[in-house]
């Protein structure tokens, strides 16, 4: 399945405030695109906006599904990893799993539970309440369930964050991997070496 991402010419406004105008980029399948900026430039709005979670003021997200307009909402063939997302803290890493990956459609097993939980690093600990994890730990549970959700669209907003190197290995590893399948990878990051990933760059 091929997918393509148009932004086209989105503006966003929050009552008098102009957030940012005229923004256009492109991104396929196999392709990753970096969004950067200095803080409150709206990397996180358009992410939302990519996602179909906000409503740009002007222009609009076109996505196409091997190269047929489709009608349906961009958010049914996306994942998302973000600061705003929250874990249920009274499940395990492994339960939060089974339950994020059930609600969008593909469930995971409690062994292919296990076995990303170990991908991203948290091993034994996804048998621990999420309440019990650090914010680098609940960072890497986001990961192993859009790693386990396997979507078309990757959108990773900030998706080092509170991550040591080992977290960001892992970050670097899933990204390259989410290409290499052919999927379309929407990266917002202010580390240097992240906005690099990108096949190609939007500024804010
Ligand atoms: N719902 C909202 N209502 C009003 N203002 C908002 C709303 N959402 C975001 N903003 C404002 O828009 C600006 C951009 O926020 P956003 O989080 O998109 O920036 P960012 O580039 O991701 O920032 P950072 O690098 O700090 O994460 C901020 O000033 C924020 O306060």
């Amino acid at each position: 399945m091929h997918i393509r991402i148009l932004i086209d010419n989105i503006g966003k406004r929050f009552g008098e405030r102009l957030l940012f105008s005229n923004i256009s980029a492109e991104v396929a399948s196999g392709q990753c695109l970096s969004v950067t900026g200095c803080n409150g430039s709206g990397k996180s709005t358009l992410l939302k906006i990519i996602t179909g979670l906000v409503r740009p003021s002007t222009g609009r997200i076109r996505l196409t599904l091997d190269n047929t307009s489709s009608p349906k909402e961009q958010i049914s063939y996306t994942g998302f990893v973000s600061p705003e997302m929250a874990m249920y803290t009274a499940l395990t890493g492994i339960e939060n799993i089974i339950f994020w990956t059930k609600v969008r459609g593909v469930p995971s097993s409690k062994s292919e539970a296990e076995k990303l939980c170990c991908q991203v690093g948290l091993g034994k600990t996804g048998c621990d309440p999420v309440a019990t994890y650090s914010t680098g730990m609940r960072q890497r549970l986001k990961l192993a369930v859009i790693k386990g959700i396997n979507p078309l669209v990757w959108i990773l907003d900030e998706p080092s964050s509170n991550l040591d190197v080992s977290g960001r290995i892992i970050v670097k590893e899933l990204i390259a991997d989410a290409v290499r399948q052919n999927a379309a990878v929407i990266l917002a990051t202010n580390e240097v070496e992240e906005v690099l990933y990108g096949d190609s760059t939007l500024e804010l």
